[in-house]
């Protein structure tokens, strides 16, 4: 027999609006976030993502809507029951919140120490937490003498220290270098499935939506434009913010006189496909490899047909002939 849970988290209709701004900072936003999903919120400056953050963490209530994490609405909590399902959220900053004068191991014990935890178990717990972030042999560094990344480390090692169901990652590596992000994204990513968690990844870089998540829910002006699985939104683009927002990774090309450029995401670049794009008069300008597959930015002629299409024209006559 097959158990089916709730969703995560659910939106429904969900407004809210802060005192003398002229319009909502969300607009009747509507979606649910699968259980055990990596989901990734993407939206350009303003577009409401932190708003959602503080009603995903129940800091702020809608003034229109609801608002529910795993199966319980925030409006018709107590306080004492809204507190208990924030300490199962868990939450990673962008810039860390770590306290300077505590080590590595009193930040992560930090939560425990809160909820009355005795300190040898709370210890345990902690340095248990800090292996499973790659750090075990840091747990009497102070932050100052973390790099950014081993400071990330230890602020997902604090947020997993009252085991959340729920992870809530806010520009988590927005201030991190690429190499730094990606490690980021991965260990996130390696928590999600041993842990089972459901993981929320807030971000307004295209590149760390494409890396970590499974699905997507696109903000813009404080309405969601578009939600769905990473894979098909970013190959499918339905709406003009999320094409624009891949649209900012076009690279700088010159083209000659009759040409045009366009992006396709395909599953691999390989030689079969290289000579299906050259017989269609294509040259590849860059290639962005990503856990998805790679997004090649192509230069072809005006005119050029559908390339997808095509490329599976091409094979289907290649296996048809094998
Ligand atoms: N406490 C507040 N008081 C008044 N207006 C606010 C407040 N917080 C956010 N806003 C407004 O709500 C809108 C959405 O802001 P929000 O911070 O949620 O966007 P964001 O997508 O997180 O932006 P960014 O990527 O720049 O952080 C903006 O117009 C912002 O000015």
């Amino acid at each position: 027999m097959t158990r089916s849970f709730p969703p995560a988290l659910v939106f429904e209709g969900v407004r809210r609006t802060y005192p003398g701004q002229a319009g909502p900072a969300l607009r009747d936003v509507s979606f649910s976030v699968p259980r055990g999903s990596r989901t990734g919120i993407i939206g350009r400056s303003g577009a409401g993502k932190s708003t959602l953050v503080r009603l995903i963490s129940g800091l702020e209530l809608p003034d229109a809507g609801h608002v529910s994490v795993q199966g319980q609405d925030f409006s018709a909590l107590s306080a004492s029951a809204r507190r208990e399902r924030q300490a199962r959220t868990g939450l990673v900053f962008q810039h860390f919140n770590l306290l300077a004068q505590r080590t590595a191991l009193g930040n992560v014990t930090l939560p425990l120490e809160l909820r009355g935890v005795p300190r040898a178990q709370r210890e345990a717990r902690a340095r248990e937490l800090l292996a499973q972030v790659g750090l075990a042999d840091l747990a009497s560094r102070y932050p100052a003498q973390l790099s950014g990344g081993q400071k990330q480390r230890v602020g997902i090692a604090r947020a997993l220290a009252t085991e959340p169901d729920l992870l809530l990652a806010d520009e988590a590596t927005s201030a991190l270098d690429p190499e730094t992000s990606a490690g980021i994204l991965t260990l996130l990513t390696d928590l999600q499935r041993d842990r089972d968690l459901t993981v929320v990844i807030v971000t307004h870089q295209l590149e760390v939506v494409r890396a970590a998540t499974t699905h997507v829910a696109v903000l813009d002006s404080g309405q969601l434009v578009e939600f769905g699985q990473t894979r098909e939104v970013l190959s499918q683009p339905q709406h003009a913010v999320t094409r624009a927002l891949l649209e900012a990774h076009r690279p700088a090309a010159s083209l000659t006189a009759g040409e045009q450029l366009r992006r396709v995401t395909l599953a691999e670049l390989s030689p079969r496909t290289l000579t299906a794009l050259a017989g269609l008069g294509a040259r590849v300008v860059q290639a962005d490899a990503h856990p998805l597959g790679v997004d090649v930015w192509l230069a072809v002629p005006d005119g050029t047909p559908d390339i997808p299409a095509h490329l599976a024209r091409v094979a289907q006559l290649a296996g048809a002939g094998a």
